[in-house]
């Protein structure tokens, strides 16, 4: 048996079948094109049946992708079959994908058949499906609650009828891994046919299982994994392409097996998902989450300060992140204080670490997160005591709609001057942004993060906007609060902008310090 895995991905098929907006063939298009790069093996495209639109998209991405197999899903009816076979017949090669429901409460309450019919209804599907390729895949959807015996019976005849793929779904998400590996294990030793095909498995995730069952059924000897980026699907959710992938990889030397993912591509490719999906992804989910590769504790921190490895099994490096995170909040201990300082140029005489931290505590407990600017601040100024804002907002105008360009006009009071900007943009935030550009007249501010949060229920809820900005090699973090969108990202970058001005004042010190030193 071979130790290479097929990544089977059905983002675009039984993920997007779980969204509440369609995606458009071109965004579909976009995600097909990612996996491909991503390294995956075969993409299901869609139900080509289910619409005229979804038929277009699955053509779409059978004529465009080259490097992988481009599969299209069908019940076990001639149609959806023939609707397969034509959407994907431009691809050089391709794969039907046909399917029905072998579980007791399937076949009877929903397909209303009896089980030999059921037998006969595959057989017949896989057959046609075989006229168009010699690539077919065939599922026995609930294969996670259907009797061992008729699951058996069911496999042995969809091999017979030409099925090259035969796929046990856990639909519904009901099985434990070491049931679902049994499962496996049960149909290599008792179908005769077995070394015919090659297994494949499809886990929902509805007990928060799937990845989990993914494995077992590979340790059991599946040898295709049907998954999907950031784990979307129907209800809870298919197992993770990302952890499935990451697990193989960083288990090898245990597993023995292994895929053809480019794992570097992985955080751009689920990244490109969320956008499109609109479905933001948990900051704790395993591998792509935004705290995946984070550390906030001292002792973690320093941990992985003194050795990468001592608290992280893969790098950040590894699925695509250029590198790892040490946040500085209250759980912090001073080796990290240290560090962040070194790494922005200050030499340890230049300040007393245990006053540091100790303000820094304070801070952190009151404020969360401490950025850069932050902890700067801490060296120079005491935090309590807020100076007169350099940069004020005197006035605001934003015009935005439909099919008309979104534009704003900004009046700041900049010291003791005040300077009125009007600019277009993309959207009224955009042109609110731009048309401050405009006025501080450089664009060393460069907003690297933009988050709107709700705060309160309704449409008069107060809109919270947290901007990340890298300034000279420095991240800076801002908070704006507002009953108006636009102006609550205003006053996001006007936060930031006072404290780069409070940073260039810093560095004016410092400089001013080295040359009384003579540095
Ligand atoms: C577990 C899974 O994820 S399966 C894939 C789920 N994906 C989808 O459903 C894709 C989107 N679906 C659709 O566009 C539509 O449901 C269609 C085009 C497939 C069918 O639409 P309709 O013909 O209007 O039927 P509807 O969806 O209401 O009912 C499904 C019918 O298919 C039957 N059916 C369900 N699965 C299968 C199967 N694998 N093989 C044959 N018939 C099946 C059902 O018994 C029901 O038949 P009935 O009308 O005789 O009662
Ligand atoms: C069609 C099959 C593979 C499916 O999506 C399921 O059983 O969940």
């Amino acid at each position: 048996m071979t130790n290479q895995v097929k990544i089977f991905d059905t983002t675009l098929r039984d993920g997007e079948q779980a969204l509440p907006a369609s995606l458009s063939a071109k965004e579909k298009l976009q995600i097909a094109l990612a996996l491909e790069r991503l390294g995956v093996d075969i993409i299901e495209a869609g139900f080509p049946v289910s619409s005229p639109g979804d038929f277009k998209s699955v053509q779409l991405i059978a004529r465009e992708i080259k490097n992988a197999t481009v599969c299209g899903l069908a019940r076990a009816v001639k149609a959806d079959i023939d609707a397969c076979g034509q959407a994907l017949s431009v691809a050089d090669h391709f794969r039907i994908h046909t399917f029905i429901a072998t579980s007791e409460i399937h076949v009877g309450a929903k397909l209303r058949k009896s089980q030999d019919e059921v037998v006969e209804m595959a057989v017949a599907a896989v057959k046609h499906a075989r006229q168009y390729t010699d690539d077919v895949e065939f599922s026995c959807e609930d294969a996670g609650r259907t009797h061992i015996d008729y699951l058996c019976k069911m496999v042995e005849a969809a091999i017979n009828a030409g099925a090259t793929t035969v796929n046990i779904p856990d639909t519904v998400g009901y099985t434990t891994p070491t049931e679902f590996g049994g499962i496996i294990t049960n149909l290599y030793n008792r179908v005769p046919n077995i070394d015919k095909a090659t297994i494949s498995v499809h886990c929902h995730n509805d007990l928060g299982l799937a990845v989990a069952n993914s494995l077992a059924a590979v340790e059991a000897g599946a040898r295709q994994v049907e998954c999907t980026l950031n784990g979307i699907g129907e209800r809870a959710g298919n197992c993770s392409l990302e952890e499935i992938a990451m697990i193989l990889q960083t288990r090898q030397a245990m597993l023995g097996l292994s895929t053809n993912i480019n794992s570097t591509e992985i955080s751009r490719s689920s990244k490109l998902v969320s956008q499109l999906c609109n479905m933001p992804v948990q900051a704790n989910k395993a591998i792509v989450g935004a705290n995946a590769f984070s550390h906030s504790s001292g002792i973690h921190q320093d941990g992985v300060l003194k050795a990468q490895n001592t608290y992280e099994i893969m790098t950040p490096e590894s699925v695509g992140i250029n590198k790892n995170n040490l946040n500085l909040t209250s759980r912090s201990g001073r080796h990290v204080i240290k560090h962040r300082l070194t790494e922005l140029g200050y030499k340890t005489e230049d300040y007393d670490l245990e006053a540091i931290y100790k303000s820094f505590l304070q801070l952190a407990d009151t404020k969360g997160t401490v950025y850069d600017y932050d902890l700067e601040a801490l060296l120079f100024f005491d935090q309590q005591k807020h100076e007169e804002a350099y940069y004020k907002l005197t006035y605001l105008q934003a015009n935005s709609g439909h099919e008309i360009i979104p534009s704003a006009t900004v009046r700041l009071q900049v010291g003791e001057a005040e300077v009125t900007r009007t600019a277009i943009g993309n959207g009224p935030v955009d042109a609110a942004y731009e048309a401050i550009m405009q006025i501080l007249g450089h664009q060393d501010v460069n907003v690297v993060d933009f988050k709107l949060d709700s705060k309160g229920e309704g449409a008069d809820a107060l809109a919270q906007v947290s901007v990340i900005a890298q300034y000279r090699g420095r991240r800076f973090h801002g908070l704006g609060l507002a009953t108006d969108i636009v102006e609550a990202g205003v006053n996001a970058l006007i936060f930031v902008l006072n404290n780069t001005h409070i940073a260039d004042q810093i560095d004016q010190q410092k400089n001013q310090q080295e040359r009384v030193a003579g540095v």
